[in-house]
């Protein structure tokens, strides 16, 4: 019987990897990921899990980014009633079977609309056998529905309401937004996963809602520069120096870098034009386009992307000169791997 020894074993890869469905615009956020992650050196490749209605054109836009691209099945929502905050929302389920992706030892996932600002590398080595992730904000109206957002519970300030008794002993266990999370593959989990969606009823924010009911006792949070939810400058001014954020997401409705039109609601501050035009720089800058190199050779020359860019419509909406962000907040200090032994919000996001 032949034994190979631990040092033989091949070491399994780690990647990013993102989720898109459907052939609409998402795909710019994807192509503006793989782009910021290049641009600040990412050791990692960027696996993008697509669904079948995702067009072989954006499939090769993708591919021409250095970007791994792999067909996913679906995963059906839940039986019962549509709840969900936003009606797309009964897609994300979807996101699950990056579990799957076994040749990966671990993953950071990150949505489409996230966009990097810093190398973040270091969440790789984040403990093994938990999920890390941001706390979420409660303070959108899309939380509405939630007796949290009622009595102005958020995690970003505990302290702002006492508890009262009449909803529960005590407040809800740490909440991490769907956006950006670090697992290790396993089809054992994903079977896990999908067996109890089968008995889980719909919620208004769907997969990240399930993934924190599933992963409540594993779930360790990490400072939420490793995924700014861009809505807590408007909710918690005062808590997140600008000049530190390491990832943004672009989160809030009106934010979505390739359909900004800066109308909505929030959508005019400075520190919001100056974020969307951060994206647009990485997504223009034609010197963080993917070179194949083949025995050194730089293959760019021999692939002829300009037919696959130009199919993706040029940017709609760039912002002339914003002004530089006027939030100088709290230092959070780069990711600590001796942070990552707290185990309460609080701790999470104490600066
Ligand atoms: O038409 C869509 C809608 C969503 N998504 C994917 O689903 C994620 C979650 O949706 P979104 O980021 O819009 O939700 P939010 O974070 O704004 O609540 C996106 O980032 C994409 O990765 C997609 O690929 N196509
Ligand atoms: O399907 C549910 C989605 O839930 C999350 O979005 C929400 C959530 O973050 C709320 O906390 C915010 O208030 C809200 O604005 C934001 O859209 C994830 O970003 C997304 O990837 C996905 O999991
Ligand atoms: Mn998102």
């Amino acid at each position: 019987m032949v034994s190979i020894d631990a040092s033989e074993k091949p070491q399994k890869e780690r990647a990013f990897v993102t989720f898109l469905a459907g052939s609409g615009d998402y795909v710019k956020g994807v192509v503006g990921l793989a782009k910021g992650l290049r641009k600040f050196k990412s050791a990692y490749p960027l696996v993008v899990a697509v669904l079948a209605d995702v067009p072989e054109e954006h499939r090769e836009l993708l591919r021409s980014q250095g970007c791994i691209v792999r067909e996913i099945e679906p995963v059906d929502p839940p039986e019962g009633q549509d709840v969900y905050a936003r009606a797309y929302y009964i897609i994300t389920y979807s996101k699950f079977r990056v579990w799957s992706f076994e040749e990966y030892s671990k993953m950071v996932f990150l949505d489409a609309d996230i966009q990097v600002y810093e190398n973040i590398d270091d969440l790789f080595d984040l403990e093994d056998g938990y999920v890390h992730g941001v706390l979420s904000c409660f303070c959108e109206t899309s939380w509405s529905f939630s007796p949290l957002f009622s009595i102005g519970y958020c995690q970003y300030c505990p302290e702002r309401v006492t508890w009262p008794n009449e909803i529960q002993s005590s407040p809800p266990p740490p909440y991490f937004n769907g956006g950006m999370f670090v697992f290790e593959p396993s089809s054992l989990t994903l079977e896990s996963l999908l067996e109890t969606l089968k008995v889980t009823p719909p919620s208004p924010f769907s997969e990240q809602d399930f993934l924190n009911m599933f992963f409540e006792k594993l779930f360790k949070p990490v400072p939420p520069v490793y995924n700014l939810i861009l809505s807590v400058l408007w909710r918690h001014p005062g808590l997140i120096d600008l000049e530190r954020v390491k990832v943004v997401h672009y989160c809030p409705l009106g934010s979505k870098p390739w359909k900004f039109t800066g109308e909505e609601p929030n959508m005019d501050r400075e520190d919001v034009k100056m974020l969307i035009k951060k994206w647009w720089d990485i997504y223009n800058d034609k010197s963080l386009d993917f070179k194949p190199k083949s025995n050194g050779v730089d293959l760019k020359d021999t692939i002829s992307k300009s037919t696959i860019i130009d199919s993706v419509t040029e940017p709609s909406y760039i912002i002339e000169n914003p002004a530089a962000p006027s939030i100088i907040l709290h230092n959070y200090e780069p990711l600590d791997l001796k942070v990552m032994g707290h185990t309460n919000s609080e701790e999470a996001l104490s600066p």
